[in-house]
């Protein structure tokens, strides 16, 4: 018998993300191969023409998988019994931008959007934050959502795993060696340049990354800037946000999140449990295992005088992005 289907409900449905996204989920690649789909559309009330002709492509595609579909600009309709909220709709970041402009911007979008999933989602809903500066979005909606209180905070994420894939790609690159054979990279932090891309862990078939590069200099000044910074490098090159690469990176998140990682580390922006010293609630970028469903934050890593430092810079820039939305939050 084939399973039931899963509501998925996906933000900013016109975009560039979004044309991305979508189709990759409803052929099965985010929850699997047997699992049907219905795809629950938010936009703005302006864009729903643009969502419409994305709906006719969809159609277009015959998805076995695509049990059906709606669009609104309608956030309680949207998130309507969703068992997975992606919440990609914002204002994207344009050339010379850091994401601190986009905060006050697209700060309120969260507040809305936290509470309507709150109200009308699964109470399991799982969230995932891409839509800029994401760790903070994301705090903006569990924090909204907590005064409802039907979702668990834990199930409010963030997207640090396009900062985790591209960090496995410059090892790769680096290294010569297929990205498939790199295992245990952490990205700890902010979806920002603060952002520490961590290898020490690291391991190519076995080997330490570390070891096999042997160069602390490029590790500093090259491998960490460039993950950093990667985002800025894409919108200069193409004029526009990363879109494909950063649809991939949230059907990564998700899938590994709903089906497991069978023990690899995978990083994912969470609430943090206080875990290496992170404030209680920050949402920060840490190592993860996923199982039955769940995220499981890796413990007992070392941290060393050049990691403490990273951490606490990152760490910073997110208690400021905290303050600066607190009168926000009520
Ligand atoms: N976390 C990450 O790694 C990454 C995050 N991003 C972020 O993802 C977001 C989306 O990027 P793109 O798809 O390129 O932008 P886009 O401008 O192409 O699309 C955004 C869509 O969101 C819609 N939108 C705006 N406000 C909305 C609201 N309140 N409710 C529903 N929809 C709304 C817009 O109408 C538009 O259709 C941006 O914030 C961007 O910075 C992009 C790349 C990577
Ligand atoms: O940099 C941006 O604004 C888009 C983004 O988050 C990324 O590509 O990492």
């Amino acid at each position: 018998m084939s399973k039931a289907p899963v509501r998925v409900a996906v933000t900013g449905a016109a975009g560039q993300i979004g044309y991305s996204l979508l189709f990759r989920i409803a052929s099965g690649e985010m929850l699997g191969k047997d699992q049907p789909v219905i795809l629950q559309l938010l936009d703005l009330p302006q864009a729903q023409k643009a969502v419409k002709g994305v709906m006719m492509e969809l159609e277009d595609c015959a998805f076995p998988l695509l049990a059906g579909m709606i669009a609104t600009d309608d956030p309680n309709v949207a998130f309507k019994d969703a068992q997975i909220a992606l919440l990609v709709g914002a204002r994207p970041r344009g050339p010379g931008m850091e994401r601190k402009d986009l905060l006050s911007e697209n700060a309120k979008i969260f507040t809305v959007q936290g509470k309507a999933i709150a109200e009308h989602a699964n109470p399991d809903c799982k969230v995932l934050v891409v839509g800029n500066p994401c760790n903070t979005n994301a705090y903006i909606a569990m924090k909204t959502a907590e005064k409802v209180g039907r979702i668990p905070s834990k199930n409010f994420t963030a997207m640090l795993r396009l900062d985790h894939n591209r960090a496995l790609a410059q090892l790769a690159i680096k290294t010569g060696r297929p990205v498939s054979s790199f295992e245990h990279i952490v990205v700890w932090g902010n979806h920002s340049p603060t952002m520490y891309p961590d290898y020490r862990f690291c391991t190519s078939n076995g080997e330490s990354v570390k070891d096999l590069i042997n160069d602390e200099t490029w590790y500093r000044e090259v491998f960490i800037p460039t993950v950093g910074k990667r985002g800025a490098a894409i919108i200069e090159a193409r004029g526009l946000s990363s879109a494909a690469s950063a649809a991939n990176a949230a059907i990564d998140h998700i899938r590994d999140w709903w089906l497991g990682t069978n023990g690899r580390w995978v990083t994912m922006g969470v609430p943090s449990d206080g875990s290496y010293g992170i404030p209680e609630g920050i949402v920060f970028g840490f190592p993860c295992v996923c199982e039955n469903g769940e995220y499981r934050i890796v413990q007992g890593l070392p941290i060393d005088d050049f990691s403490r430092e990273r951490i606490l810079a990152t760490l910073n820039e997110l208690m400021e992005e905290r303050e600066g939305v607190k009168d926000l939050l009520g």
